[in-house]
């Protein structure tokens, strides 16, 4: 299959390299506007972005092949994941392509902010020469705290150790054995903010790191603190920065990225504000990260389109366990199940028992998301995958329960599928036997042995002479081949199942006959055809 990508932000030419390497048409686009965004993105498997692009749920709606959106970096603030979820486009990032240099950014920024060299260099070039006006601070000595002690955090804390600083952090994920292998300690963020000489956020923008320093809590913060902010805008409140300044609470400010990019009108009063140093988000903007970010971004979606891997992948949880050989198997028959239990369940039917036996219940996660999608394909006429079929199941309010039962006694595996109240089937279980040999083994107690492929006829009926010769002899009337059949029932004349594989896909017509069969009951037609 041959698959084709748009670049559309000015990632390095390497991507382009590493497409063309693995046959895969690449074309490079950037500044459309969203008309022509709507238009061209229609045409691509594949879109690549750096900071530039929105990827918003319109953008999402006119991509009608989209697979893959590959962000050449770390934030995803610009693409919409929750509506790529739901479009099932998987969005994939570099997470350590530009750790360094964005580290190395900010410990520029440190060392600028603390002695005025941005302010001092510009009245030198403007002719001017003010010795006691840029008089700086030694880092030397003093706290850094950070906020965020990830890998750019982390990388900034080795730095800075060198110079001399002490460095404290906060971050409620990290470890206290990362921290100690950095020789950092951890606080809590009032803590922090009451003994940080420099304070440096490495957080993602969210709910919780927005505004984490603001005129609220100014009281807070060790009197001359120096802010640096090269991780997202709005982790300190962008609008109340020069008012920290000039009320004294803060020293100054070093920022790399904003809310808005370019600043717009919004921000002009941090850009000229004579204690606040700006770069225009260049913590990335290194050869080297550039030409690492775009090699490994491209290198990733390939192997994503060409479903080989899917590092680095964001809302890819199950489908990167695709790959994963012991999975394979348990995915194949969580998805056929899943087909059959919606065939099997009656109309409206919004409410579903999984339950995972054996080997597989390790798996149950991305196995609940095969069995949604083996049961969603009957619903949904977009293309449901295992990125989006939680969305999809979350969309119609059905209802799931997934439980783990230990050990099975007779297979080593068992998915079985509880279908509830009103329906004329309530379990269906099946095992797979070697790599590939996908069987129900199970309906209702009643021990089957059926593959769970092709077309397949289930039926209920009383345990009686000549039933099974009526069905096989009406079948054969109509030129219906049978390939297999599986008998169940619990004892001599009691309800027995009876399950049928048939060697063609049958219509209502020829199923008529079939269901008018006296001591017929309950006949369900199930067709494992059509990838469904
Ligand atoms: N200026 C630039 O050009 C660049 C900026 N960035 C930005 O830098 C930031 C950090 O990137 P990485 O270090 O690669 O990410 P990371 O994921 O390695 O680290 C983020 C850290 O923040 C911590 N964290 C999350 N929520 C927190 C909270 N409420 N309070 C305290 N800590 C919290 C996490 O536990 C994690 O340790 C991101 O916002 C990223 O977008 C990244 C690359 C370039
Ligand atoms: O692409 C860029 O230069 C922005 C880098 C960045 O902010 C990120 O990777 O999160």
């Amino acid at each position: 299959m041959s698959f084709s990508i748009l670049i559309l932000d000015n990632v390095d030419p390497l991507a382009e390299k590493v497409f063309e390497e693995r046959g895969i048409k690449v074309t490079r686009n950037h500044n459309l506007s969203g008309e022509e965004l709507h238009r061209e993105i229609k045409k691509y498997d594949g879109i690549v972005v750096r900071s530039s692009t929105t990827v918003s749920p319109e953008i999402l709606q006119s991509a009608e092949k989209l697979k893959v959106v590959g962000r050449a970096g770390v934030g995803v603030d610009n693409i919409d994941i929750e509506a790529a979820t739901a479009r099932g486009v998987l969005v994939m990032n570099t997470p350590d392509g530009n750790t360094v240099s964005t580290a190395e950014h900010t410990c520029g920024m440190i060392l600028a902010i603390a002695r005025n060299i941005p302010q001092s260099v510009q009245k030198v070039k403007s002719g001017g020469w003010d010795r006691k006006k840029y008089m700086g601070t030694e880092v030397h000595n003093k706290t850094l705290g950070i906020i965020g002690l990830g890998k750019i955090g982390g990388e900034v804390a080795k730095r800075m150790k060198k110079f001399g600083m002490n460095i404290k952090a906060y971050d409620p994920f990290a470890s206290v054995e990362k921290a100690d292998s950095l020789n950092v300690e951890l606080l809590e963020l009032d803590e922090l903010l009451g003994v940080a000489d420099f304070l440096t956020v490495h957080t993602p923008l969210t709910e919780k790191t927005k505004g984490l320093v603001s005129m609220d809590n100014a009281d807070k913060l060790k009197k001359g603190v120096f802010l640096i902010n090269c991780a997202r805008g709005g982790i300190y409140k962008e609008e109340d920065l020069p008012r920290l300044i000039d009320e004294g609470y803060v020293a100054g400010v070093a920022v790399d990225a904003y809310s808005t990019e370019p600043p717009n009108a919004g921000l002009y009063e941090i850009l000229e504000h004579p204690n606040i140093i700006c770069t225009p988000h260049l913590g990335a903007s290194t050869e080297e990260a550039q030409e690492k970010v775009a090699e490994q971004i491209a290198y990733q979606m390939s192997d994503a389109l060409e479903q080989k891997s899917f590092k680095g992948s964001l809302n890819g949880k199950s489908i990167s366990l695709t790959t994963n050989k012991e999975v394979q198997p348990y995915l194949e028959l969580a998805q056929r199940l899943g087909s059959v239990a919606i065939q099997l369940a009656p109309e409206h039917a919004n409410e579903f028992s999984f339950e995972y036996s054996g080997a597989c219940s390790r798996f149950s996660d991305v196995l609940t998301d095969s069995i949604l999608k083996g049961i969603l394909s009957h619903h949904v006429s977009e293309a449901v995958n295992l990125i989006n079929a939680r969305h999809y199941a979350d969309e119609r309010g059905m209802k799931i329960k997934e439980t783990k039962a230990g050990e099975t006694k007779t297979f080593n595996d068992l998915i079985t599928i509880r279908l509830g109240e009103g329906a004329e089937y309530q379990n269906i279980s099946a095992t797979v036997f070697g790599e590939n040999d996908y069987r129900i083994v199970e309906i209702d107690g009643y021990g089957i042995e059926l593959r769970l492929e092709g077309d397949i006829v289930m039926y209920q009926n009383v345990d009686k002479p000549g039933m099974l010769a009526g069905v096989s002899s009406t079948m054969a009337e109509q030129g219906i081949n049978i390939g297999s059949l599986s008998l169940g029932r619990t004892g001599k004349g009691s309800n027995a199942i009876t399950a049928i594989s048939v060697d063609k896909p049958l219509d209502e017509e020829e199923l008529e006959p079939i269901i008018g069969i006296d001591g017929v009951n309950a006949l369900k037609y199930i067709s494992l055809t059509n990838g469904k």
